[in-house]
């Protein structure tokens, strides 16, 4: 299903090399980065850092979700790269989640069984400035302000914590592929519909200018979210989505994670659905 995409980072899974940039000779063997061996900020890292979130800050009202950008707030991280000691202390008191170091993607079993620990990998690495419209790899900015806000949420890390639960068991069952559509539509690009309108939530979005325009945009076909046509769905990573899919709360999230075990099975047996594809039984979000 995934590509290298040509835009903001945002990477598809298992079929990419895993890190091109990132330091994996010195992580240890659950992935994460010791301390002593990140490399330390740059007044230029700091820059590129306050370009970036400067940029996304005046194109996110009407468009990023509540939740995520009240938990952005509290992470006060505007001014400067953050320190991942800092953010764990407000997401220990908020949810019990606490963010680590590694040196970028990291294989699939490494990632799930750090999400079942309430551990989020944040890569270390920054974007250099003349980057700052395109990278191949997830770096700092894409996992942080991507990712980070919403684990203060605490229906949406109690979802995270079970989907690296869930990994770990698909893994062993040979259910990587749709369980990755999982995480690329639901993670990486979902959309929720708020009291005051439609809203993005997905770390793909809100770390992509133009993908944070796009996806509110009338362009993209969004449908309601429907775990077992998700899991169907195939999807390119080296353009802005052609489709999204809307829920209409973080719970809603967690109660699919209990549906999975049964329709990973049968997804693996469907047609998957093609980038962008229209099915008979789509429920396009009307809104
Ligand atoms: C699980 C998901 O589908 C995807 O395969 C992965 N994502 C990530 C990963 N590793 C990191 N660090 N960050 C991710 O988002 N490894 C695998
Ligand atoms: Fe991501």
């Amino acid at each position: 299903d995934g590509t290298t995409r040509p835009e903001d980072g945002i990477i598809g899974t298992a079929t990419l090399p895993l890190g091109l940039r990132g330091d994996y000779d010195r992580a240890q063997p659950d992935g994460t980065l010791p301390e002593a061996v990140l490399a330390p900020r740059s007044e230029a890292d700091h820059a590129t850092w306050r370009s970036l979130v400067a940029r996304q800050r005046t194109i996110f009202p009407g468009r990023a979700a509540s939740a995520w950008l009240e938990g952005l707030d509290r992470l006060r991280c505007d001014e400067a790269v953050p320190t991942l000691e800092g953010a764990s202390a407000i997401l220990r008191a908020a949810t019990g989640w606490q963010l680590v170091p590694c040196p970028g993607l990291l294989p699939d079993a490494q990632f799930f069984a750090l999400l079942a620990t309430r551990r989020f990998p944040v890569t270390h690495w920054i974007r250099r400035p003349e980057e700052l419209d395109y990278i191949v790899e997830p770096d700092i900015f894409h996992d942080f302000l991507g990712h980070v806000p919403l684990l203060t949420q605490p229906d949406y890390a109690e979802f995270l914590e079970a989907y690296g639960h869930l990994g770990l068991r698909a893994e062993k069952r040979g259910q990587l592929a749709p369980l990755a559509r999982f995480y690329w539509f639901m993670v990486e690009f979902g959309l929720i519909a708020e009291r005051d309108g439609l809203r993005a939530y997905g770390a793909g979005i809100l770390s992509s200018r133009t993908e944070t325009l796009h996806a509110l945009s009338d362009a993209p076909r969004r449908l309601r979210f429907d775990m077992a046509r998700v899991l169907r769905s195939t999807y390119r990573i080296d353009d802005v989505q052609p489709v999204y899919f809307v829920i209409k709360d973080y719970a809603e999230l967690f109660a699919a994670i209990d549906q999975a075990p049964a329709l990973l099975e049968a997804a693996m047996r469907a047609a998957p659905v093609p980038p962008g594809g229209h099915e008979a039984g789509d429920e396009v979000w009307q809104g």
